[in-house]
Order: C-alpha cells, then sequence, then structure tokens
C-alpha cells in the first residue's frame, strides 16, 4: 500500500476545517496527523466528526508546535490575519511542508501559488505555498474567465452567501434571528473579493455581496459588458469549451439553483442571458462556499501538490 501523507489542520473547529476533516477521513491517501482547536483541546476528534473513524484528539497547538509537529502538508483553515505567525515559525525552524491556507492572507502575495485549479493548474507545479481562493472570488472567476478577452468595462457581480460563509464567530451575518425573511447587504464596494478578482482576472470587478438566511451556498449573478454583439449559442459554446473535461464544473442552459448545490463539491455555471443587442451578458454560478469555495478546493490543491489525481477522495 502507497505511505500515507500525514497532515496537520490548524482552524479544525470551524466549518471549513470540518468540512476538510471529513474529506481527509475517506481519502485513500492522506492521513490527519493532528487537528488544532483551542476549544476543544483533549476532545476526541470522532465525537465532534463521526466520518472520522481514529483515536485523535484535538490539541491546542501554536505556531512553534505546529512547526515541530513534521507533517508533510499543513492546513490553515483559521479567521483572516493569523497564517503568518505559523508562517514564520516553519521558517523558523526550516520545516517545509506543503501549506495550504484558507484565508485570504497571501491571495495577493506572487511568492504563494494562488490554487483556482480550473484557471490556474498550469501553475502548480512544485508549489509548497498554495493560497486558496475564497469563495465568492471562485464563483466569479468560474463565470467571468471565459468571457475575459471579450470584456468592455468593468463587470459587476451581485452575489448571496449562506449564512456559513461568516463562519461560526458571532456577527449579524450568521446571526439566524436577524437573517430571518431578511438579505442582509455588506461590503458592498471595495470587498476582498473584488480586489482579489480584479487581480486575477486583470480585468475590473464591481462586487456587491449579501447573506441570506441558508446555511451554505453561493449564488453569484456576473453582469458583462461585451467588446461586440454574441450569439447565445456562442457563449453556451464558449463555456462548454472552456470547462470541457472538467469533473467539478457543470455547463447548464438553465439558471442554477443554490438549493441544489449545497453539499455538492463542484460549481454550476449557466443562466446565459443576452440583452437585445448581443452586448450584455448575464451569467449565473453557484457553488456550496465550505467545499468548492473552500476544502473541496483545498483538496483539489493538495492533491495536485502531491502528484495525486487532482480529483482523488472528492465525490465527482
Ligand atoms: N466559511 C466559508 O464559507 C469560507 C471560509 N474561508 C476562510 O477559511 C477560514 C476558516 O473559515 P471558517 O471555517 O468559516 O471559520 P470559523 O470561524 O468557522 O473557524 C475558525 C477556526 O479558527 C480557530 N480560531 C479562531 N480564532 C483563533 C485564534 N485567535 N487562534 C487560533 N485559532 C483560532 C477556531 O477554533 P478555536 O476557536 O477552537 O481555536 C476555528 O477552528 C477563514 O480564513 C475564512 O475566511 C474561505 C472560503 C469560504
Ligand atoms: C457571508 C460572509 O461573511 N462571507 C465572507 C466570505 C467568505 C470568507 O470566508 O472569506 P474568504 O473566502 O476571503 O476567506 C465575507 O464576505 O467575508
Amino acid at each position: 500500500m502507497a505511505e500515507r501523507i500525514s497532515l496537520g489542520l490548524v482552524g479544525a473547529r470551524g466549518y471549513v476545517g470540518a468540512e476538510l476533516i471529513r474529506l481527509v477521513a475517506a481519502h485513500p491517501r492522506f492521513a490527519l496527523a493532528f487537528v488544532s482547536s483551542r476549544e476543544r483541546d483533549g476532545q476526541r476528534l470522532a465525537d465532534h466528526e463521526p466520518a472520522y473513524a481514529g483515536d485523535l484528539r484535538y490539541t491546542n497547538l501554536g505556531p512553534e508546535a505546529v512547526a515541530g509537529q513534521g507533517v508533510d502538508a499543513l492546513v490553515l483553515a483559521l479567521p483572516n490575519g493569523m497564517a503568518a505567525g505559523f508562517v514564520a515559525a516553519l521558517d523558523w525552524v526550516a520545516a517545509d511542508p506543503v501549506v495550504v491556507d484558507l484565508s485570504a492572507d497571501y491571495r495577493f502575495d506572487d511568492s504563494w501559488h494562488y490554487g483556482l485549479p480550473e484557471l490556474t493548474r498550469a501553475r502548480a507545479a512544485g508549489a509548497r505555498r498554495i493560497s486558496n481562493p475564497g469563495c465568492y472570488a471562485t464563483a466569479m472567476q468560474l463565470a467571468v474567465a471565459p468571457m475575459r478577452d471579450a470584456l468592455a468595462g468593468p463587470v459587476q457581480c451581485f452575489g448571496v452567501s449562506g449564512y456559513s460563509g461568516a463562519g461560526t464567530s458571532p456577527s449579524d451575518k450568521n446571526d439566524p434571528e436577524k437573517l430571518r425573511d431578511n438579505l442582509m447587504p455588506y461590503a458592498l464596494a471595495g470587498h476582498i473579493h473584488e480586489r482579489e478578482v480584479t487581480r486575477q482576472l486583470g480585468h475590473p470587478v464591481e462586487f456587491m455581496p449579501h447573506v441570506a438566511p441558508h446555511f451554505r451556498g453561493i449564488t453569484l449573478t456576473a453582469n458583462l459588458h461585451l467588446a461586440r454583439s454574441f450569439s447565445r449559442d456562442e457563449v453556451v459554446q464558449r463555456y462548454r469549451e472552456a470547462y470541457a473535461g472538467e469533473p467539478l464544473v457543470a455547463v447548464s442552459d438553465e439558471a442554477p439553483w443554490v438549493s441544489r448545490i449545497a453539499g455538492r463539491h463542484g460549481v454550476e455555471v449557466g443562466g446565459f442571458t443576452l440583452a437585445d443587442d448581443g452586448r450584455r451578458l448575464v451569467v449565473v454560478s453557484t457553488l456550496d462556499n465550505l467545499l468548492k469555495g473552500a476544502a473541496t478546493q483545498a483538496l483539489q490543491n493538495l492533491n495536485l501538490a502531491f502528484g495525486l489525481p487532482e480529483t482523488m477522495g472528492i465525490p465527482t
């Protein structure tokens, strides 16, 4: 049997950490070496995550302790602003595991690989420090990329996320009472994903996020102004060609529904609607923010980093 690849996870109590534990528990090659959480220190992992059948317990490991674990792969699923301490500790002891950071901390750092495999896998070879894209940012890029060379003027993106996107720390954006019968607009200009997508696509994107009462899943409606007139067939053909052979991207004629993407690992792109003059296109993408928007994408990146098939351990 092939040797197991040891994986440590910091931020294991969070929504994203929990999804990654489920994926790794079922993966043929990765094995959890430690799962770190302050709040659950000492508790059995299997009591919280039945998908995991082993004896591991959560531990509360700071940066130095994590750097000393000697794992092959390290995943950071912490709130923004916390990754640098862990990276500095690795550097200090000259430990060089493959690191996947799920936060926004290294998405603007060119010395890290930006891991959105469908768009960046050609640059993935040899990457050991990998920044996982944002959840909305993944939905936006996959909705816009096939038309990138035909855009005229900024793209507008209207995003609606389930409240798991706001993590487990209590706030208005994950308070079910405040969200009941509600749609909460926030960060209507300058959201970090607006800057992230603008940078990655090399084209201005204007992003208006909202949070809704459902738990998981993003609907992203993108409004694209085009440099010339397109027919609908031509547009659909472009998307089908761009994502042919992509097991995690489904191109659909109809606009996808978020209720159908929750719990699924891929992205659905569809609903292609053109204005009468053929120069304005509306495209809808949906994904599960905790899966393709976070944990599933992290596993794609880990598989690539270790030379494994990109979708190993990902139900497609
Ligand atoms: N939720 C989503 O849809 C997406 C999230 N992301 C990103 O993934 C990361 C994790 O998100 P998510 O799972 O939602 O977040 P959560 O708030 O659910 O979890 C955060 C995790 O970090 C730990 N943590 C919190 N504060 C600290 C701290 N000061 N020191 C050490 N550990 C801490 C928590 O565990 P404990 O307190 O027990 O230590 C918990 O395990 C974030 O960077 C987020 O932006 C990316 C894409 C989508
Ligand atoms: C509903 C909600 O609050 N969503 C989060 C985005 C998800 C996230 O975790 O941000 P990153 O992907 O950049 O890490 C937000 O808008 O900040």
